[in-house]
């Protein structure tokens, strides 16, 4: 069988011109373990589609679900079309293509501690080698209760369906996050997992690195001669890295409250961001020449003293208040979240990354839950200009500030001082924006489209390699072991639609900064 490109779109921008989709994965079947959940419903099956849809599933496909209820294949196929149509990017799923596609697509019901459930699954790989060509090449993507990995990956291997039992394929294994809930956690899931796997056939998936603007942090850093003389404590002040929500938890509570945002977002997303925009230039584009990088400046980051948690960093959970003009709950009245929790919602945390091109550069990061907008951002604040010339129109000059705009508004701004016209010279502050979706006239595909696309391509470039999962714990752990430890009495201590907790402000404030508004 043949597979056709679709060709893009003809370019009446320049800056489209060269985009082209040339990323088809290799013949495979992709099982997804947690075939019923809520991550499934509302992003994998609709990337998968998409992904059909962008002709980037290569001929020979086949999509199995795997999980407990007791679906067939068709009832399993018409669950995932109401999710196609309720979440895809692409809207409806359309015939003749839909059918077409839901030929390929299987579900085999059980638990994952059932050596049978396993069997079948196995007969249903055998059978797709046959009716679609998937040539014994195996993904599975695990979406299920972290709890479970292990255990799925050693069933895996008493099914006779571990990478090197495969005789004739290659077999991959995407990881949902969290990889480990602490630094024990996670060693103990990584030596369960590598007795089966090698490093090279685990891709650990971390979404934020499928967003086009976190891939394209490397481009404008080693892409441009004009950044990287700068990037460095000789011009940089001060970098402020943001996630913030206006959602609360959305049903994962019971998830949540065992997690809180420096586990859920910190150690994982955040910490990537940091790696990316710090990181020194990679020999080569390879996964591995940039996850080296990666790890090697994640690994410069200075261990928080154990003493000083509280001046480092700051923590906060919601109270009830009001997003977009609605009333939202506090966090104590989520479902499944104690009534008396202790965790935070909010997580701010200053790190210093201790090599020649950081010293003495403080990195600012934060996340949370309920605040007053959506935005995710990376913001490098130059130093102050040297030598003042233009004397009272020059008085209160803002720094120059070059902010990556992951979310919403994606895109690259930076700000820098200019004379307001008229006869007098008088500056002011203003700001030099590209915009991706109007300059490249194209909307971002989602991050999972992408990254389990890399994965049929076996590119684990946007993955995050085991030795940065570790030190992203070890960054993060005596802070977890410090909150942990101590409960907030303060606790509710920001209202949803705020700017967070006053004790991240005051975390800025005793360097002589401050936040950037969310
Ligand atoms: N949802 C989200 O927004 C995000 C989720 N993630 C991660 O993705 C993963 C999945 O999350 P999510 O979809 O929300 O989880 P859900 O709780 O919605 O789904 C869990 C899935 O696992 C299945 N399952 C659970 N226990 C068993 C078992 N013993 N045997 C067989 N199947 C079982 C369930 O099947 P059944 O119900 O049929 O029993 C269900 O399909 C988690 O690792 C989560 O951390 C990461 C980022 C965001
Ligand atoms: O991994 C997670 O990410 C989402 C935020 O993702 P985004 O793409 O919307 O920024 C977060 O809501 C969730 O709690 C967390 O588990």
């Amino acid at each position: 069988m043949t597979t056709t490109l679709t060709a893009p779109p003809q370019a009446a921008n320049p800056l489209r011109a060269g985009i082209a989709v040339n990323r088809i994965g290799d013949p495979c079947s992709i099982v997804f373990f947690g075939a019923s959940g809520d991550l499934m419903k509302r992003m994998l099956m609709p990337a998968m589609w998409n992904l059909r849809l962008g002709d980037i599933l290569p001929a020979n496909y086949a999509i199995v679900g795997f999980s407990r209820s007791p679906f067939s294949d068709q009832s399993f196929r018409d669950e995932m079309r109401k999710s196609v149509d309720e979440f895809s990017r692409s809207g409806l799923a359309k015939e003749p293509l839909w059918s077409d596609f839901a030929n390929h697509v299987s579900y085999v019901s059980g638990p994952f501690d059932d050596t049978d459930a396993y069997k079948k699954l196995r007969d249903v790989l055998e059978h797709n080698d046959q009716q679609f060509g998937t040539a014994g090449n195996r993904l599975f993507y695990l979406s299920t209760p972290p709890s479970l990995f292990a255990t799925i990956v050693g069933k895996l291997e008493d099914a006779g369906l571990g990478p090197h039992q495969n005789k004739t394929g290659w077999t991959r294994i995407i990881i949902e996050k969290p990889f480990g809930t602490d630094l024990d956690s996670a060693r103990a899931l990584q030596t369960e997992v590598s007795k089966v796997f090698d490093e090279k056939q685990i891709y650990r998936i971390d979404h934020y690195l499928g967003k086009e603007p976190v891939q394209d942090i490397m481009a404008l850093r080693f892409a441009n001669v004009i950044f990287e003389p700068i990037w460095n404590r000789r011009y940089v002040d001060s970098v402020q890295i943001t996630a913030a929500e206006t959602v609360g938890v959305e049903g994962r509570g019971g998830y949540y409250d065992n997690a809180g945002a420096l586990r859920d977002m910190i150690q994982n997303h955040v910490m990537n961001l940091l790696a990316l925009v710090a990181m020194e230039p990679p020999v080569n584009s390879g996964a591995d020449a940039i996850r080296d990088e990666k790890f090697k400046v994640l690994s410069a980051v200075r261990p928080i003293d154990r003493a000083r948690v509280m001046q480092e960093t700051a923590r906060g959970q919601y109270e009830a208040g009001s997003i977009g003009g609605k009333p939202v709950p506090g966090y104590r009245e989520e479902p499944d979240v104690r009534p008396d929790s202790n965790t935070e919602t909010y997580a701010a945390v200053k790190l210093q990354i201790d090599n020649w091109r950081w010293a003495d550069v403080p990195f600012y990061l934060r996340s949370g839950k309920r605040l007053g907008h959506k935005m995710s951002e990376i913001a490098i604040r130059f130093r102050a200009i040297p030598h003042r010339l233009f004397g009272e129109a020059g008085e209160g000059l803002d720094n120059n500030v070059l902010v990556m705009k992951i979310q919403p508004d994606e895109g690259i701004s930076l700000r820098f001082n200019a004379k307001v016209p008229g006869p007098k010279m008088h500056i002011r502050s203003v700001s030099m924006d590209f915009n991706y979706g109007t300059g490249f006239g194209v909307v971002s595909a989602p991050a999972y489209e992408r990254l389990i696309g890399d994965a049929m391509r076996g590119d684990a470039t946007l993955f995050t390699r085991w030795d940065a999962v570790e030190t992203a714990w070890n960054i993060v752990m005596p802070v977890l072991d410090r909150w942990t430890a101590t409960y907030d009495e303060n606790f509710p201590n920001y209202a949803a639609g705020g700017q967070g907790p006053a004790s991240s402000d005051r975390l800025l404030a005793a360097d002589g900064r401050e936040w950037r508004k969310i």
